[in-house]
């Protein structure tokens, strides 16, 4: 079977500065898998090459054994890779019922004609609910998203990126910036996401990365320093040295 994602001696350079070099992952299907490294490893570059966002320097680019290197981020996103998305001003007006109902009437080609209905389909209504549900915003879903907690607000850009249906969902740092209170449900959220979805997160919050990843990818200064299971990384005196620090525990 074809892995979900592979990249093959991805690179990106900026000038002379090479912020990706010699890529090589491979993400399995149904993986969840992990991308940690040191503040400007190139993690957020990579996964601007991934979405399309930026054209590579180098290398190649595969979903599901399909090459979409110069795939457009529309053409990407039809052939099942999704990301986490910013929330911003327009959504902030808008209620979770609203905001994921309108992204799943838009997957199914009826993004327009949705509103001026306004929300009278009721399969996109329930399924909307149903993601909004597992994404624990169940009981908030018709408050004003600019109201809502500020872990709530990254669930909701989970479940946003959910409503695309991917095959690959690319969850970046959705713990970031979280308080302490509410990162359970963080955790516990993206614990809950389909097992036929496969994941591939960045993230520096350790704990979140642990408890979630069956296999971890380090990367450093733009390249893969190591890869392993979370016990192997866990333990590797490399990987601690430039990575996780001292006090870094399972
Ligand atoms: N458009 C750009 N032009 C020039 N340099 C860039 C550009 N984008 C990123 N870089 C540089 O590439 C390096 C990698 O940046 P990137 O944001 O990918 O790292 P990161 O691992 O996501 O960091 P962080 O964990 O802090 O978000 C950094 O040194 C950054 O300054």
């Amino acid at each position: 079977m074809n892995p979900a994602l592979r990249t093959i001696g991805l690179g990106k350079s900026f000038g002379g500065f090479k912020a990706n070099a010699d890529v090589s992952l491979s993400v399995k299907q149904g993986a969840r898998h992990a991308l940690i490294g040191p503040n400007g490893a190139g993690k957020t570059t990579f996964i601007n090459l991934l979405t399309g966002v930026l054209p590579p320097s180098a290398g190649t680019i595969w979903l599901n054994g399909e090459d979409v290197t110069y795939a457009s981020q529309q053409g990407r996103v039809r052939r099942g890779m999704a990301r986490t998305y910013q929330i911003n001003q327009l959504f902030a007006e808008l209620t979770p019922i609203e905001t994921v109902s309108l992204a799943i009437a838009e997957r199914q080609g009826t993004g327009a004609r949705f509103w001026s209905r306004v929300g009278a389909d009721s399969a996109v209504i329930d399924e909307a609910e149903a993601l909004l549900t597992r994404m624990q915003l169940g009981a908030m879903m018709t408050r004003r998203t600019s109201t809502l907690p500020y872990g709530k607000q990254r669930l909701l850009e989970i479940a946003l990126a959910m409503a695309c249906k991917p095959k690959l969902l690319l969850l970046d740092e959705p713990a970031a910036g979280v308080p302490e209170d509410e990162r359970h449900d963080v955790l516990d959220s993206v614990a809950a996401l389909p097992e036929d979805v496969t994941v591939l997160l960045i993230e520096h919050d350790m704990e979140l990365v642990f408890s979630f990843a069956d296999r971890i990818s380090v990367l450093v200064q733009g390249a893969l320093f190591a890869e392993g299971t979370v016990d192997e990384i866990s333990s590797d005196p490399r990987v601690k040295a430039v990575y996780l620090g001292e006090d870094a525990h399972v």
